[in-house]
């Protein structure tokens, strides 16, 4: 498979995506460059023509030794590279010729000079397949764009009767929760004169190279399949399953690139997840270290109410929290993760009576749910109807693993400041730091670990946002009293 483009040195578009692109789908991918770009994710900076006939060299090189299955025609740049590409496709003629007409990027750079349209519509006739989108379909049939589905459509047929190729109309600018395509030929060539995909549009700016993708990906498939219906059919879903796993990647401050390899998930190594999911808490452990609350309690400066708020709210999470640590257990693939959640329901029960035992029946305070108790435990029960036990249990880690190391931290100040008896809460920090909670807080990411390792991409993805939630949920929690006590 062939990819004659230009180079997109972020990786996103151009030959790079079509590399990627063809190696995804199975092909074994070559690449002639006709123009140097100087691209990221937030636009195009410059663009450099080599001198076209070195394209030509090119090309020669890789047609004198190798069969090419099928050609993708990408960024062409100016007219003296189309001549280039024209003379050789007449001498070469590949079975399968894809031709994506690139002319402006999404972020409204020019890729091709517009002296150079005229050049690039003489060119089309020698493409099997032409993938504008609307931009480009619109300059094509020399009318004004496209501004729904229907019109797109009229003007793919108008091109495919002034080409004799078959078009494929791109849903990908119209607005709306679907995202089609379609393959127009009247020509008796597909199984009617149009034929379309559905697809559903994914919610991302991630689309840089999407054009590139699909246009790279329909020449590899067609190459093996041989049916433009069947190659679409392949495609999509497989782009659209890039542009969902796109933000994994976290490429670039603009529109990123899509996840080309989505469907090849690398398997996690053991700790992987979990080193992730702690880079990802590391600003909320700070933020937690920041507030007043706990800045007066280690000081033994906090307010009594404030205090007692605390300990009310405390004991009516604690409840709920055990509530779904036992809908964990109940959803744990294996008995020592059933035992271990069902445990953990049972001691954060015991905390609570202990809580109300020896911390609230000497202290007046209202036992009402507070704001913030009332969303962290909504969301814990909402990861728990997921009916996803590593989004659950990922859910429930930052209780244990924030409170354990804010716990140990404040507990290792006290004792740095002699353990003062004097000290207010003195009762309170000597409570923080147990051993015992630390070995059930490594137990519980390594089972949220483990989790992950089994769990498909969509489902980490999931996992990782219900724990970030959770995290964030735990600095409020540490700083509802000031706000609501
Ligand atoms: N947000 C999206 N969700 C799903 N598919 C999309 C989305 N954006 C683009 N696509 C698909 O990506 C491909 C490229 O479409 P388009 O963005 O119109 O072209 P180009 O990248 O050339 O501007 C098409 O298959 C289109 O349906
Ligand atoms: C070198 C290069 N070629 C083509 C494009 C355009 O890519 P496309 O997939 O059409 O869409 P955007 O990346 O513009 O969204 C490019 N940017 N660079």
């Amino acid at each position: 498979m062939l990819s004659i483009a230009g180079s997109d040195p972020s990786g996103g578009a151009g030959i790079q995506a079509d590399l990627k692109s063809i190696a995804a789908l199975g092909g074994y991918g070559m690449a002639a460059i006709t123009a140097l770009t100087a691209q990221n994710t937030l636009g195009v900076q410059a663009v450099h023509v080599p001198p076209a006939a070195f394209l030509g060299q090119q090309l020669d090189a890789i047609s004198d030794d190798i069969t090419i299955d099928a050609v993708k025609i990408g960024m062409l740049g100016n007219a003296e590279v189309i001549h280039v590409v024209r003379s050789w496709l007449e001498k070469v003629r590949p079975a399968v010729v894809v031709l994506d007409p690139v002319m402006v990027a999404t972020s409204g750079d020019r890729l091709l000079r517009e002296s150079a349209e005229a050049a690039l519509l003489a060119l089309l006739p020698l493409a099997d397949l032409i993938t504008p989108n609307l931009a480009e379909l619109a300059i094509l049939v020399g009318e004004p764009q496209a501004q729904d589905w229907a019109d797109a459509l009229e003007q793919g047929k108008r091109l495919a009767a002034a080409t004799g190729a078959t078009i494929l109309v791109k849903g990908g600018h119209l607005g709306g929760d679907a995202c089609p395509d379609a393959l127009v030929n009247a020509g008796g060539l597909l199984s009617r004169p149009v034929v379309e995909v559905a697809g559903d549009r994914i919610p991302t700016r991630n689309s840089h190279g999407t054009g590139c993708s699909l246009s790279s990906g329909m020449a590899t498939a067609q190459a093996r399949l041989g049916d433009w219906e069947a190659s679409l059919r392949q495609v999509k879903p497989w782009l659209t399953g890039a542009l969902q796993a796109s933000s994994q990647l976290e490429v670039g401050a603009g529109n990123g690139p899509i996840n080309h390899f989505h469907h090849l998930q690398q398997p996690l190594a053991a700790g992987e997840f979990a080193a992730a999911l702690r880079q990802a808490t590391a600003p909320d452990l700070e933020a937690i270290y920041g507030l007043e609350f706990i800045r007066d309690l280690a000081a033994g400066t906090l307010a009594e109410h404030q205090f007692a708020y605390y300990l009310a709210q405390d004991a009516i999470y604690l409840n709920g929290y055990s509530r779904v640590l036992a809908r964990a257990s109940a959803l744990a693939p294996t008995e020592a993760a059933q035992l271990f959640w069902a445990r953990s329901a049972q001691q954060c029960l015991e905390v609570e009576s202990e809580l109300h035992r020896n911390w609230l029946s000497t202290r007046s305070v209202e036992h009402v749910l507070g704001p913030v108790t009332k969303s962290y435990v909504d969301h814990l029960l909402a990861a728990s109807a997921s009916g996803s036990y590593g989004v659950l249990v990922a859910a429930l880690l930052p209780c244990f693993w924030l409170y354990a190391e804010v716990g140990k931290t404040l507990h290792a100040q006290f004792l740095e400041a002699g353990a003062p008896a004097a000290h207010p809460y003195a009762g309170w920090l000597r409570t923080y730091a147990d051993e015992d909670f630390a070995q059930a807080t490594r137990e519980a990411i390594a089972m949220v670990d483990d989790a992950a390792r089994k769990a498909s991409g969509d489902e980490r993805e999931a996992m990782v946002e219900a724990f970030k939630h959770s995290s964030r949920f735990e600095v409020e929690f540490f700083d509802a009293p000031r706000l609501h006590a």
